[in-house]
Order: structure tokens, then sequence, then C-alpha cells
């Protein structure tokens, strides 16, 4: 079953202090990507949590969230299989002691979906953001970190197919980002990332800025920002290479090349 995308909507609740919080709506639409930036404690997994439990008034930002407008329904909030939001974080691990084509293979039927060839397609997809191949014989317990991550995203675009996914600081962990950010654009999901990486910041289309526990400012990125998007994209590239070289053994003397 697919699910059909949709718009999410965030009202105000409190900041830390209580005071109402300084926004009138934050309005989530597909294909638009989102990041959440803020120091530590700022409010950032509080806000990503607003959305992904569709608050109503009732966690401790005091925030509501609604979907195409709407208070959703329960059956959306409590059914895994109509649920509209996909969150992934650091910690999200299949402990499934089952190969990846089986567990994959599982999640095609639990879902209903009579698509030849579409387990393939999820491998195939996991692993244009994986620079450490996933077989579909490896064991699920036995993936890295990295090779979950991207298995979650490609599944949550082709199996689970959620309009809406939530991507909680997965970028340290071996995923290539501008790739993920690039596909999720072109299946027209609305995509949130909580974030410190400056790439991914501003390859998004906003950013939600955090602080006290409110959202302090909402900047549109945009052309004005596209020298400095330039720039981190070969700073990234750059030591994207000095990693692969550290990683493969690589004493590293002589200048490095600088962006
Ligand atoms: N508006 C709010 N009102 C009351 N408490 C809040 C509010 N926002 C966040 N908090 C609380 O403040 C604490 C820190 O918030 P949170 O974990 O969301 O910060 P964070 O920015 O995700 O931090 P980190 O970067 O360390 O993960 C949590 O206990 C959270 O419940």
């Amino acid at each position: 079953m697919d699910i059909p995308a949709c718009e999410i909507t965030v009202l105000p609740g409190r900041d830390k202090c209580g005071n109402t919080e300084n926004f009138d709506r934050i309005e989530i639409r597909p294909g638009e990507t989102l990041s959440i930036v803020g120091p530590t404690g700022s409010g950032k997994s509080a806000f990503i949590n607003d959305i992904e439990v569709f608050a109503r008034d009732d966690t401790v930002t005091g925030r509501t969230v609604l979907v195409n407008g709407q208070i959703p329904p329960e059956e959306i909030v409590r059914d895994p299989a109509r649920k509209p939001v996909a969150l992934i974080t650091q910690n999200t691990r299949c402990l499934a002691d089952l190969s990846v084509g089986e567990f994959l293979e599982m999640h095609v039927r639990a879902r209903r979906i009579e698509r030849e060839g579409l387990v393939g397609e999820t491998v195939a997809l996991a692993n244009e953001f994986t620079g450490e191949k996933i077989l579909p014989g490896a064991r699920m317990t036995g993936l890295s970190g990295g090779q979950t991550r991207s298995l979650m995203v490609a599944d949550a675009i082709l199996i689970s197919a959620a309009p809406v996914l939530i991507l909680d600081e997965v970028e340290n962990a071996g995923i290539f980002k501008d790739r993920v950010i690039e596909i999720l654009r072109a299946h027209n999901k609305a995509v949130i990332f909580v974030t410190h990486d400056p790439l991914v910041s501003l390859m998004c289309d906003r950013r939600i800025v955090m602080r006290n526990g409110t959202v302090a400012g909402v900047i549109q990125g945009g052309e004005g920002e596209r020298p400095a998007l330039d720039a981190v994209r070969r700073m990234d590239a750059m030591l994207a290479g000095l990693r692969e070289r550290i990683r493969a053994g690589e004493p590293i003397t002589g200048p490095v090349p600088v962006a």
C-alpha cells in the first residue's frame, strides 16, 4: 500500500521558559528538504519528536502537528503501515536474525507489494548511499552502522514508501549524504535532517534554528548561500578523499590540497 504524499504543519507551543513560540506555523511540503540546527540541548530532538508522534499539545513543547491541515486520525498515528513519517536515527538497528534479502522480502510481503525485483532494487539503492557494499546474503545483524542506515533509507523510500522522512544525525555514519538528498528529492519526499553538518544544512531548502527549546528562526537557503555551498562541497569532497586515504592506511605526507 502506498501512503499518499502529505503536508505536515507544525503549530507553535512554548519554549523552555513557558513563553509562546514566536512563529505562526511551519509547513513542510512534499519534495522539500529542511534542516534543524542549533546547539546541544536547544530542542532539535524535541521538535522532530513532535512530528514523529503527531503532537497534540501533549508533549513537553506544547506543539500541535497537523497532516494535510487536520489532526491526523488515530489509524494514521497508530498503524505503522499507514504512518506517513519514518524516523531514522544513529541508533536505528534491525535485530532480525535474517539475511538482508530475507528481511526485505519479509517487509515486501508484509506490505503486500507485488513488484518483481523490489528487493534487488532496494539493495542497489542502499549501495548508492554507502561505500561499503551490502550483499543480499549478508546477515542483518552483521551490517555496519553506515550500511544499516543506508538500507533503512532505501527501505523507507522503496518499501515503506513513507512520504516524510526524518533523518537524525545520520551523516556521521559512513553514508554519501549528497546522494541521499538528491535521491530523496527525486522521489518527492519531504525530508527533515537534524544535523551539525554544514553541507547537509546548506543543501536543504530551509533551516530551522533552535534555541532554548523554541524555533528561533527559519532561514531560507537559495542563491545568497550558493557560494558558501559550493565552497563547502569542495571542502567536503577533499575531506572525504582524505578520510578514505587514512582508512586505507596511507601515510598523509606532503601538502594536503585545500578547497
Ligand atoms: N519547548 C520545550 N519545553 C520544555 N522542555 C523542552 C523544550 N524543548 C526541549 N525541551 C527539553 O530540553 C532537553 C533538551 O532538548 P533536546 O534533546 O530536544 O535538545 P537537542 O537540541 O536535540 O540536543 P542534542 O544536540 O544534545 O541532541 C530535553 O529534555 C527536552 O525534553
